[in-house]
């Protein structure tokens, strides 16, 4: 891969290998993986269950080192950091979003989009601000002060991705983010989703089973024998 789109792109995996071994058993998940993921794109992955794309995923996002290969964040080899910098990367430079919302459910949602922002050193004023803006574009401006209990599905959900776009990342991972939720509250919040990313200009990557979704993405990428294919837009 060339060196200039490396040192630009928020995102690049190079050769990337991934193997679990349990007792005898090899399991070789990602044989090579090459992405690009170009600044303000949105990549769908689209692939069968168990072909890999939470392993690709966390690999991605930094929670795991691949066996082999490259994982480059905003031109940053993360094989080269110590633990300590690349954590500092992940926290400012990469935010995620699962398909369960993960909120801790003794703060409010107004808190659990600050927290994020503390920890990366953020004055709590200035968290508090970015926090209301945020859940204010997800239409959550009355529920600020509620805990996740008496939010509903849909709703914690919309906390969740405005907790991952708090620190301004430049990336989004996101793995099914409304594969938990009802048709009619998934479509909403997808839209939701993509119009945030957009307006943000965050580049992002989502794992999704839902080919309609996948579609209105810029570009749709599936996993295959471990490697990464881009399906052509028919
Ligand atoms: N820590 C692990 N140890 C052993 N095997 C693992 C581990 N993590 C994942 N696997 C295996 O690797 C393969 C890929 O798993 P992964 O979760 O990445 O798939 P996936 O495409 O995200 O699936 P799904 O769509 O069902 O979530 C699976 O066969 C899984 O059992």
């Amino acid at each position: 891969m060339n060196k200039a789109a490396i040192d630009v792109a928020p995102l690049v995996l190079d050769g990337v290998e991934r193997t679990f071994r349990s007792g005898d058993e090899t399991l070789k998940v990602l044989r090579g993986v090459d992405l690009e993921l170009r600044a303000g794109e949105i990549v769908a992955l689209v692939a069968p269950s168990g072909t890999g794309k939470s392993t690709l995923l966390h690999l991605a996002g930094l929670l795991e080192a691949p066996d082999r290969g490259r994982v480059v964040v905003g031109g940053e080899e993360a094989g080269r950091l110590g633990d300590g910098e690349r954590t500092a990367i992940r926290r400012r430079q990469i935010g995620f979003v699962y398909q369960f919302h993960h909120l801790l459910p003794e703060f409010t949602a107004r808190e659990n989009v600050m927290l994020p922002q503390m920890i990366a050193g953020v004055r709590r004023a200035d968290a508090r601000v970015r926090a209301d803006a945020l859940l204010g574009s997800f239409g959550l401006a009355h529920r600020l002060e509620h805990l996740p209990g008496r939010l509903s599905g849909g709703e914690k959900q919309r906390v969740a991705i405005a907790r991952a776009l708090a620190n301004r990342p430049g990336i989004l991972l996101a793995d099914e983010p409304t594969g938990n939720l009802d048709v009619h509250t998934s479509d909403a919040v997808f839209d939701e989703l993509l119009r945030m990313v957009r307006g943000e200009g965050v580049a992002a990557l989502i794992a999704t089973h839902n080919a309609a979704l996948a579609a209105r993405m810029d570009r749709v990428v599936t996993l295959c024998d471990g490697r990464l294919v881009e399906m052509s837009p028919d």
